[in-house]
């Protein structure tokens, strides 16, 4: 596809290869797209319209909800629930599932989002974004519930982020290849500016917080001691480290140049009783979908991210994900 075409044009033009398509995957994909503008308009205005801050509340996972966490989960709401693409909705700022208003026409995708990614930066003015999974709903089930949503990431139809950073970008697979789109705020557009990105498959640069690092298993530790040994090491090349603390736009960084992200399993996250700390369903499997179609690869450090069933909408997961050599090898040092 050309690069400048609306985001519109390239759903319809892939849509057009699917036999039977109604026109409900589009419609869904430019609800998504709305919500997307407006979240980025707000994010973008900060302070002047009094969005930053605290909300005074705590999310399901007992994390404090920044303002916009609260208002950009209402506003993807607001987008998807009454034009008949969507059957329910599951966010990691809801404890269960949405049901749509009785009243609202019903359609055949379920979708799972992080409404606001790296709500921590948001303060300091430093880039968010927003996360998507579409999974189809169970045919003929007007409100689908928790377990209707708890299937492995294969099983996703399309994925996506939008990142609010310098420019704001929508990032999207179909399942045949990522696809990055700009918005041009003059004309409110998502243009295509990188068809088909591919990450290459060596890397020279991680990214960990490294702060956990006494709580690591020995597989990271290895890993990242012979990233920091360089050149004088076992790996014979220096590597850059980078920290965001904002998945959405580590995610981006390794898209366009390559790279390593791991937010690993570590004692820590065990003594909470949780599995890790990013969340499989609307953070792990949509980054990992994305990821592997554009080469490269994710994985809990056991097992592909994709193929986990997952137990909750909330389950959280450990995660490495990027260029493809080096998630191999932090795999294989979990393996050995
Ligand atoms: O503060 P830490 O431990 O470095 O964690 C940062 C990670 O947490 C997250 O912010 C979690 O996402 P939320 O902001 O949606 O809760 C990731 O984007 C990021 O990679
Ligand atoms: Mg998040
Ligand atoms: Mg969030």
């Amino acid at each position: 596809m050309h690069i400048g075409t609306t985001l519109t044009n390239f759903i319809i033009e892939t849509q057009r290869k699917f036999e039977g398509a109604t026109g409900e995957f589009t419609g869904l994909l430019n609800d998504i797209s709305v919500a997307c503008k407006k979240i980025s308009d707000l994010v973008n205005k900060g302070d002047l319209v009094g969005v930053l801050g605290t909300a005074s509340t705590q999310n399901v996972q007992g994390e404090e909800q920044k303002k916009l966490d609260v208002i950009t989960n209402e506003i993807f709401i607001e987008a998807l629930a009454h034009n008949g693409h969507v059957a329910a909705l599951a966010s990691e700022e809801m404890d269960d599932v949405y049901h749509l208003p009785e009243d609202a026409p019903r359609g055949k995708y379920l979708v799972l989002f992080d409404p606001l990614d790296g709500s921590s930066n948001i303060d300091v003015n430093v880039s968010v974004g927003t996360i998507f999974s579409i999974l189809k709903a169970p045919p003929g089930v007007r409100n689908p519930s928790k377990e209707d949503f708890l299937k492995p990431g294969t099983e996703q139809v399309a994925a996506g982020y939008c990142v609010y950073g310098p420019s704001t970008m929508m990032v999207l697979t179909t399942g045949t290849g990522t696809n990055m789109f700009t918005l041009d705020r003059d004309f409110g557009e998502f243009l295509l500016t990188h068809s088909n990105v591919q990450i290459p498959e060596d890397t020279q640069e991680f990214a960990i917080n490294a702060s956990n690092m006494r709580f690591w298993e020995q597989p990271v530790k290895r890993y990242i001691g012979e990233c920091l040994e360089g050149k004088d090491g076992a790996r014979d090349k220096d590597f850059n480290m980078r920290w965001i603390a904002s998945m959405v736009a580590e995610v981006h960084r390794i898209l366009t140049r390559g790279g390593v992200f791991m937010y690993p399993l570590d004692s820590k996250i065990q003594a909470k009783g949780q599995g890790g700390k990013l969340r499989l369903m609307y953070e792990a499997n949509p980054m990992a979908f994305l990821i592997e179609q554009a080469g490269g690869a994710c994985t809990t450090g056991r097992e592909r991210m994709m193929t986990l069933s997952p137990d909750d909408i909330h389950q959280r997961v450990p995660v490495i994900l990027g260029s493809r050599n080096e998630v191999d090898r932090v795999t294989g040092y979990h393996q050995e």
